[in-house]
């Protein structure tokens, strides 16, 4: 797994790093490791790097102090380099004499838009992990002006670094150089930071434990169950679906089959849509209520089942069985609405409860606002569940606060029924006995590879997720070294 800090925790280590290391030497590996990068995105844009013209925009903090160093290192490749400084009073100032010592120029900051618009390659040293509220004024101004490809120093300036919330004008990285360690701006908010480049400055034997934690296609591919020679139907888990109504049959289809496509184990459904589930999909055993459906390992619950009295008996029922429940859509408004419903779960058997920013707001009382890390870990301590927190970066997080970020890969899954697809994958990992929060963050992640693979650069269905998800575990397997 892929650990990721919050900035507190850099910030001590790299005070610990410091102590221990000689004056200057951190800055500059981490810029040189900026300016190798640089040269690598003016030789892609532009074919060269001697000649180039690369735009410093440099703030008053050690951030600023690295786009210098590396502003240096780059005029020694012979690009052209100016230095905008937002506060030239106070810009490090070994990297400006270092600049200034390789032939970099110092522009004033009046005409820093011009330089801006002519440049091959702005290089955002503006503020890194030191970034307070929303960017200044001059700051906002000089990023608005940028058309050519950025390379953010340590994360994109005017993203805020630990929630990848946006309050204002920001920078859009093409690339963003991230030292000694992944921050949650880099997985929380992607799109602002582009192709995500990791310098290594050492930092590693300082940074304890992760605040959060990624999943790599290998983790994935570990953690989804394949059969072994003496499994059977039963032996890898029975996942009981309880979705969708006669009128709404969608639901149930998708949740079920993509429980069908998840593992070789079995499927029961049990609701309303009894007859169109087996019609659609023969190999699930199809019963019309959830009080006769049999012995399952794992319950989803939710999808499409109302939010009246008969869908309340079903989460009941669900959550009495002593085993796992997905509660999804439906059954999260219910648990909202009726809180006591969860009287019936038994607080030894693991409920996962999976809402998108609309269902968060019924559950919780409120909307997940810009620290969505903060309101999920929240939300699972005071549910005692694992909550899957649904967005652009799909969040998991369990009662003891441990959290798992899965990154986006476009927004193909913002689609009718594929948060069904999505519950009916959860369920089947729980039934074939993945632990409820990494079956929540491998089945986010292949539902993730099952959106783009059906997608592939024009808008996926539902049905052509459901329908990409063999391809998505074939390429997490794929991936897996
Ligand atoms: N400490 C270390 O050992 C290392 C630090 N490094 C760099 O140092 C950075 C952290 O440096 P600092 O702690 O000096 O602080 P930063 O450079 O992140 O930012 C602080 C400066 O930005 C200004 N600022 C804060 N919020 C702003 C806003 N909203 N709009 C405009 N300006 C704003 C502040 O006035 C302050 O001068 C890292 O992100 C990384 O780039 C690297 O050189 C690697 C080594
Ligand atoms: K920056």
């Amino acid at each position: 797994m892929r650990g990721i800090w919050t900035t507190d925790h850099i910030r001590q280590a790299e005070e610990r790093l410091l102590a221990v290391t000689p004056e200057g030497a951190l800055m500059r590996r981490a810029a040189h490791g900026v300016s190798v990068h640089a040269a690598r995105m003016l030789a892609e844009h532009t074919g060269s790097v001697s000649g180039r013209r690369v735009v410093l925009l440099v703030g008053a903090g050690n951030n600023g102090g690295d786009a210098l160093w590396a502003g240096a290192f780059l005029r020694k490749r012979g690009a052209g380099v100016a230095a905008v400084l937002l506060q030239p009073g106070k810009a490090h100032p070994e990297g400006l004499a270092a600049l200034r010592r390789a032939g970099g120029r110092v522009v004033p900051l009046a005409d820093g838009p011009q330089w801006i618009e002519s440049a091959d390659l702005v290089v955002d040293g503006i503020v890194g992990i030191s970034a307070k509220g929303p960017l200044r004024p001059d700051a906002a101004a000089l990023v608005e002006r940028v058309a050519a490809p950025v390379l953010a120093v340590d994360l994109p300036s005017g993203v805020e670094p630990d929630s990848g919330a946006v309050d204002g004008p920001a920078v859009r990285a093409t690339a963003t150089v991230t030292f000694g360690a992944y921050k949650p701006v880099h997985v929380l908010n992607p799109e602002r930071c582009g192709e995500v480049v990791f310098v290594d400055i050492g930092l590693g034997d300082e940074l304890g434990e992760p605040d959060l934690r990624g999943l790599d296609a290998a983790d994935v591919a570990a953690a989804w169950p394949m059969p072994g020679p003496s499994d059977n139907k039963y032996s890898q888990g029975v996942t009981g679906v309880a979705a969708g109504s006669s009128a709404y049959p969608g639901a149930a289809v998708l949740a079920a089959a993509a429980a069908v496509r998840a593992t070789s184990g079995m499927v029961r459904y049990a609701g309303h849509a009894a007859d169109v589930v087996r019609w659609h999909w023969p190999e699930v055993v199809a019963t019309g209520s959830i009080f006769d459906a049999g012995r399952v390992q794992a319950w989803v619950v939710g999808p499409g089942i109302g939010t009246g009295s008969a869908g309340r008996d079903v989460l009941v029922h669900a959550l009495g069985q002593g085993v796992p429940v997905c509660a999804d859509a439906d059954a999260i408004t219910i648990i909202a609405e009726r809180p006591e419903v969860l009287d019936a779960r038994d607080p030894d058997t693991p409920l996962l409860l999976t809402p998108h920013d609309g269902e968060f707001e019924r559950l919780t009382g409120n909307a997940p606002g810009p620290d969505r890390v903060g309101a999920v870990c929240e939300a699972a301590r005071r549910f005692d569940a694992v909550v899957l927190l649904k967005g652009h970066s799909t969040l998991v997080a369990d009662p003891a606060g441990r959290v798992l970020v899965n990154k986006a890969r476009g927004s193909w899954l913002a689609t009718a029924g594929s948060g069904d697809v999505l519950s009916g994958l959860t369920g089947a990992l729980l039934a074939s006995g993945v632990e409820p929060w990494l079956a929540a963050g491998v089945a986010a992640d292949v539902h993730a590879r099952a959106g783009e693979l059906a997608a592939r650069g024009v808008p996926a269905s539902a049905s052509g997720v459901l329908a990409a998800i063999p391809d998505a575990i074939r390429q997490a397997r794929s991936l897996a070294p």
